[in-house]
Protein backbone atom coordinates (compact mmCIF):
# COMPACT_ATOMS: atom_id res chain seq x y z
CA UNK A 1 0.00 0.00 0.00
CA UNK A 2 1.27 3.52 -0.96
CA UNK A 3 1.29 5.96 2.15
CA UNK A 4 -0.32 9.21 1.32
CA UNK A 5 0.90 12.03 2.97
CA UNK A 6 -0.39 15.41 2.82
CA UNK A 7 1.38 18.61 3.46
CA UNK A 8 1.56 22.37 3.34
CA UNK A 9 1.72 23.27 0.12
CA UNK A 10 2.13 23.76 -2.86
CA UNK A 11 5.19 22.52 -4.79
CA UNK A 12 8.32 24.49 -2.89
CA UNK A 13 7.44 25.26 0.63
CA UNK A 14 9.23 24.87 3.66
CA UNK A 15 6.48 21.93 4.47
CA UNK A 16 7.56 19.84 1.48
CA UNK A 17 11.11 20.13 2.54
CA UNK A 18 10.47 18.97 5.71
CA UNK A 19 8.47 15.55 4.24
CA UNK A 20 11.34 15.05 1.80
CA UNK A 21 14.20 14.83 4.48
CA UNK A 22 11.59 12.65 6.18
CA UNK A 23 9.63 10.42 3.72
CA UNK A 24 10.81 8.89 0.69
CA UNK A 25 8.99 7.19 -1.77
CA UNK A 26 5.96 7.72 -0.69
CA UNK A 27 2.79 9.78 -2.37
CA UNK A 28 3.09 13.43 -1.41
CA UNK A 29 -0.33 15.60 -1.55
CA UNK A 30 0.00 19.02 -0.90
CA UNK A 31 -3.38 21.17 0.47
CA UNK A 32 -3.41 24.96 -0.15
CA UNK A 33 -3.67 25.81 3.89
CA UNK A 34 -3.11 24.29 7.17
CA UNK A 35 -6.49 23.15 8.18
CA UNK A 36 -7.13 21.94 4.81
CA UNK A 37 -4.50 19.13 5.11
CA UNK A 38 -5.89 18.68 8.72
CA UNK A 39 -9.17 18.10 7.20
CA UNK A 40 -7.47 15.74 4.79
CA UNK A 41 -6.31 13.48 7.86
CA UNK A 42 -9.35 13.60 9.91
CA UNK A 43 -11.29 12.76 6.15
CA UNK A 44 -9.07 9.74 5.72
CA UNK A 45 -8.21 11.33 2.46
CA UNK A 46 -4.42 10.90 3.29
CA UNK A 47 -2.91 8.51 6.15
CA UNK A 48 -0.66 11.55 7.56
CA UNK A 49 -0.70 15.28 7.53
CA UNK A 50 2.64 17.12 7.99
CA UNK A 51 2.15 21.15 9.12
CA UNK A 52 4.40 23.91 10.62
CA UNK A 53 3.97 24.29 14.29
CA UNK A 54 6.73 26.68 15.42
CA UNK A 55 9.31 28.93 14.17
CA UNK A 56 12.23 29.56 16.27
CA UNK A 57 12.21 33.47 15.12
CA UNK A 58 8.79 33.66 15.29
CA UNK A 59 7.09 31.39 17.50
CA UNK A 60 4.39 29.01 17.57
CA UNK A 61 2.13 28.96 14.20
CA UNK A 62 -1.08 29.80 15.93
CA UNK A 63 -3.15 28.81 12.57
CA UNK A 64 -1.84 24.98 14.02
CA UNK A 65 -2.18 24.65 17.39
CA UNK A 66 -5.34 26.29 17.01
CA UNK A 67 -6.85 24.03 14.53
CA UNK A 68 -5.94 21.22 16.14
CA UNK A 69 -6.77 22.15 19.74
CA UNK A 70 -10.56 23.97 18.81
CA UNK A 71 -11.18 21.93 15.49
CA UNK A 72 -9.69 18.49 14.87
CA UNK A 73 -7.87 16.79 17.46
CA UNK A 74 -5.58 14.61 15.75
CA UNK A 75 -2.42 12.89 17.50
CA UNK A 76 0.77 14.02 17.21
CA UNK A 77 2.84 10.78 16.05
CA UNK A 78 6.64 12.68 15.58
CA UNK A 79 7.92 15.97 14.98
CA UNK A 80 10.32 17.07 12.41
CA UNK A 81 12.69 20.19 12.64
CA UNK A 82 14.23 21.35 9.98
CA UNK A 83 16.89 24.34 9.27
CA UNK A 84 15.52 27.53 7.50
CA UNK A 85 16.65 30.05 5.02
CA UNK A 86 15.08 32.73 3.74
CA UNK A 87 15.78 34.32 -0.10
CA UNK A 88 14.14 37.10 -2.16
CA UNK A 89 12.93 35.52 -5.41
CA UNK A 90 11.80 37.25 -8.35
CA UNK A 91 10.74 36.77 -12.11
CA UNK A 92 13.46 35.68 -14.27
CA UNK A 93 12.30 38.88 -16.11
CA UNK A 94 13.06 41.48 -13.80
CA UNK A 95 16.28 43.75 -14.23
CA UNK A 96 15.65 45.82 -11.20
CA UNK A 97 17.23 46.66 -8.35
CA UNK A 98 15.84 46.03 -4.73
CA UNK A 99 14.25 49.60 -4.27
CA UNK A 100 11.95 49.02 -7.40
CA UNK A 101 10.32 46.04 -5.42
CA UNK A 102 6.89 47.19 -5.18
CA UNK A 103 5.40 44.03 -3.40
CA UNK A 104 6.62 41.44 -1.09
CA UNK A 105 4.16 38.37 -1.10
CA UNK A 106 4.73 35.77 1.59
CA UNK A 107 3.48 33.12 4.55
CA UNK A 108 3.04 35.84 7.35
CA UNK A 109 6.46 33.68 9.59
CA UNK A 110 8.42 33.85 6.41
CA UNK A 111 7.83 37.76 6.58
CA UNK A 112 8.39 38.31 10.47
CA UNK A 113 11.46 35.88 10.02
CA UNK A 114 13.16 39.14 7.45
CA UNK A 115 11.50 41.83 9.03
CA UNK A 116 14.55 44.03 9.70
CA UNK A 117 16.03 43.27 6.30
CA UNK A 118 12.31 44.19 4.20
CA UNK A 119 12.27 47.46 6.90
CA UNK A 120 16.27 47.94 5.74
CA UNK A 121 16.25 47.22 1.93
CA UNK A 122 12.42 47.30 1.03
CA UNK A 123 10.92 50.27 2.38
CA UNK A 124 8.60 50.99 -0.43
CA UNK A 125 7.39 47.38 -0.31
CA UNK A 126 3.70 46.74 0.54
CA UNK A 127 3.48 43.29 2.22
CA UNK A 128 1.40 40.78 1.05
CA UNK A 129 0.36 37.14 3.40
CA UNK A 130 -0.23 33.87 1.58
CA UNK A 131 -1.26 30.72 2.68
CA UNK A 132 2.41 29.49 1.69
CA UNK A 133 5.81 30.65 0.78
CA UNK A 134 5.32 28.13 -2.01
CA UNK A 135 2.02 30.05 -2.96
CA UNK A 136 3.90 33.38 -3.16
CA UNK A 137 6.69 31.97 -5.55
CA UNK A 138 3.91 30.29 -7.61
CA UNK A 139 2.05 33.97 -7.59
CA UNK A 140 5.66 35.84 -8.35
CA UNK A 141 5.82 33.56 -11.91
CA UNK A 142 2.48 33.91 -12.69
CA UNK A 143 2.55 37.73 -12.48
CA UNK A 144 5.78 38.93 -13.19
CA UNK A 145 7.18 42.02 -12.06
CA UNK A 146 8.16 44.16 -10.32
CA UNK A 147 7.08 42.08 -7.21
CA UNK A 148 8.82 39.85 -5.05
CA UNK A 149 8.36 36.65 -2.89
CA UNK A 150 9.82 35.13 -0.09
CA UNK A 151 10.53 31.54 0.02
CA UNK A 152 13.42 28.86 0.00
CA UNK A 153 15.73 27.83 -2.93
CA UNK A 154 12.98 24.43 -4.01
CA UNK A 155 10.68 27.65 -4.85
CA UNK A 156 12.78 28.95 -7.00
CA UNK A 157 13.65 25.92 -9.27
CA UNK A 158 9.78 24.87 -9.01
CA UNK A 159 8.85 28.09 -10.21
CA UNK A 160 11.36 29.25 -12.40
CA UNK A 161 12.37 32.05 -10.17
CA UNK A 162 15.93 33.77 -9.70
CA UNK A 163 17.94 34.30 -6.62
CA UNK A 164 17.96 38.06 -5.71
CA UNK A 165 19.32 37.88 -2.12
CA UNK A 166 20.19 35.19 0.08
CA UNK A 167 19.83 34.08 3.21
CA UNK A 168 17.64 36.87 4.18
CA UNK A 169 16.26 36.01 7.79
CA UNK A 170 17.02 38.18 10.97
CA UNK A 171 18.82 35.90 12.79
CA UNK A 172 20.77 32.87 11.94
CA UNK A 173 19.93 29.28 13.83
CA UNK A 174 16.51 29.77 12.13
CA UNK A 175 14.72 26.30 12.53
CA UNK A 176 11.00 25.13 12.40
CA UNK A 177 9.45 22.38 14.17
CA UNK A 178 6.52 20.43 11.80
CA UNK A 179 4.28 17.80 13.50
CA UNK A 180 3.40 14.45 11.82
CA UNK A 181 -0.40 14.10 12.45
CA UNK A 182 -2.08 10.79 11.81
CA UNK A 183 -4.98 8.14 13.17
CA UNK A 184 -2.72 5.45 12.42
CA UNK A 185 0.73 5.40 13.92
CA UNK A 186 2.07 2.29 12.09
CA UNK A 187 1.49 3.96 9.02
CA UNK A 188 4.98 6.05 9.91
CA UNK A 189 7.89 5.07 8.88
CA UNK A 190 10.42 7.64 9.75
CA UNK A 191 13.88 6.03 8.59
CA UNK A 192 16.31 8.88 10.93
CA UNK A 193 17.52 8.19 14.40
CA UNK A 194 16.80 10.15 17.03
CA UNK A 195 17.06 10.57 21.00
CA UNK A 196 14.64 12.96 21.51
CA UNK A 197 11.20 12.26 22.73
CA UNK A 198 8.71 14.64 23.74
CA UNK A 199 5.05 14.83 25.04
CA UNK A 200 2.32 17.76 24.26
CA UNK A 201 -0.38 18.18 26.88
CA UNK A 202 -2.95 20.85 26.70
CA UNK A 203 -4.05 22.16 30.16
CA UNK A 204 -7.11 23.89 30.99
CA UNK A 205 -7.06 25.81 34.50
CA UNK A 206 -9.81 26.45 36.92
CA UNK A 207 -11.21 30.08 36.41
CA UNK A 208 -9.99 32.34 38.29
CA UNK A 209 -7.67 31.18 41.35
CA UNK A 210 -5.02 32.16 42.79
CA UNK A 211 -1.44 30.91 42.01
CA UNK A 212 -2.68 27.73 40.15
CA UNK A 213 -0.09 28.38 37.20
CA UNK A 214 2.33 27.96 39.71
CA UNK A 215 0.63 24.85 41.57
CA UNK A 216 1.02 23.26 37.96
CA UNK A 217 4.45 24.42 37.26
CA UNK A 218 5.55 22.49 40.50
CA UNK A 219 3.61 19.37 39.97
CA UNK A 220 6.17 18.70 36.92
CA UNK A 221 9.41 20.98 38.66
CA UNK A 222 9.20 18.12 41.69
CA UNK A 223 9.19 15.25 39.63
CA UNK A 224 12.25 16.51 37.94
CA UNK A 225 10.17 16.81 34.33
CA UNK A 226 12.11 18.48 31.55
CA UNK A 227 9.80 21.25 29.72
CA UNK A 228 10.66 22.43 26.52
CA UNK A 229 7.80 24.87 25.87
CA UNK A 230 4.84 26.61 27.90
CA UNK A 231 2.18 28.94 25.51
CA UNK A 232 -1.32 30.65 26.68
CA UNK A 233 -3.80 30.79 23.75
CA UNK A 234 -7.10 32.47 23.84
CA UNK A 235 -10.36 29.84 24.73
CA UNK A 236 -11.79 32.03 22.22
CA UNK A 237 -14.24 31.90 25.02
CA UNK A 238 -14.47 35.54 26.31
CA UNK A 239 -10.96 37.85 27.81
CA UNK A 240 -9.32 36.36 30.13
CA UNK A 241 -9.15 32.85 29.19
CA UNK A 242 -6.52 30.88 28.20
CA UNK A 243 -5.49 27.07 27.71
CA UNK A 244 -2.01 26.10 28.17
CA UNK A 245 0.00 23.73 25.84
CA UNK A 246 3.14 22.48 27.91
CA UNK A 247 5.55 20.35 25.80
CA UNK A 248 7.65 18.07 28.37
CA UNK A 249 11.23 16.60 26.39
CA UNK A 250 10.54 13.19 28.00
CA UNK A 251 8.09 9.99 26.56
CA UNK A 252 4.98 9.26 27.93
CA UNK A 253 5.43 6.31 30.97
CA UNK A 254 2.92 4.90 33.25
CA UNK A 255 4.21 6.46 36.45
CA UNK A 256 5.47 9.94 36.04
CA UNK A 257 2.55 11.54 33.82
CA UNK A 258 -0.77 9.86 35.29
CA UNK A 259 0.98 11.18 38.57
CA UNK A 260 1.40 14.58 37.14
CA UNK A 261 -2.52 14.28 35.39
CA UNK A 262 -3.92 13.14 38.58
CA UNK A 263 -2.61 16.39 40.59
CA UNK A 264 -3.18 18.48 38.04
CA UNK A 265 -6.71 17.09 38.03
CA UNK A 266 -7.12 17.39 41.38
CA UNK A 267 -6.48 21.31 41.23
CA UNK A 268 -9.01 21.01 38.89
CA UNK A 269 -7.48 21.29 35.46
CA UNK A 270 -8.39 19.70 32.53
CA UNK A 271 -5.59 17.61 30.73
CA UNK A 272 -5.31 16.02 27.57
CA UNK A 273 -2.46 14.21 26.14
CA UNK A 274 -1.86 15.75 22.37
CA UNK A 275 0.80 13.18 21.45
CA UNK A 276 3.97 11.38 22.67
CA UNK A 277 6.32 11.15 19.87
CA UNK A 278 9.82 11.05 18.45
CA UNK A 279 11.53 14.50 17.26
CA UNK A 280 13.71 14.16 14.23
CA UNK A 281 16.35 16.98 13.71
CA UNK A 282 17.33 16.97 9.82
CA UNK A 283 19.21 18.09 7.09
CA UNK A 284 16.93 19.63 4.21
CA UNK A 285 18.71 18.80 0.75
O1 LIG B 1 5.01 28.56 3.86
C1 LIG B 1 5.75 27.56 3.95
O2 LIG B 1 6.66 27.30 3.16
C2 LIG B 1 5.57 26.68 5.10
O3 LIG B 1 5.83 25.51 5.01
C3 LIG B 1 5.22 27.34 6.40
C4 LIG B 1 6.46 28.01 6.89
C5 LIG B 1 6.65 29.34 6.61
C6 LIG B 1 7.82 29.96 7.06
C7 LIG B 1 8.78 29.22 7.71
C8 LIG B 1 8.58 27.89 7.96
C9 LIG B 1 7.41 27.27 7.54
Amino acid sequence: MSVKIGYLGPKGTFTKLAVDAAFNGDDKISFKTIPQCIDAVNNEEVHIGVVPIENAIEGTVHLSIDYLVHQVRLPIIAEIVVPIQQNLLVHRDFAGELLDIKEVHSHRHAIAQCQQYIHKFLPQATIHYTNSTGSAAEMVSANGNPIAAIGNTLAAEEYNLNIMEENIHDYPNNHTRFIVLAKNKELVKINHSTDLERTSLLITLPEDRAGVLHQVLSAFAWRKMNLSKIESRPMKTGLGNYFFIIDVDEPYDDALFPGVQGELEALGCKVTILGTYPVYKLACK
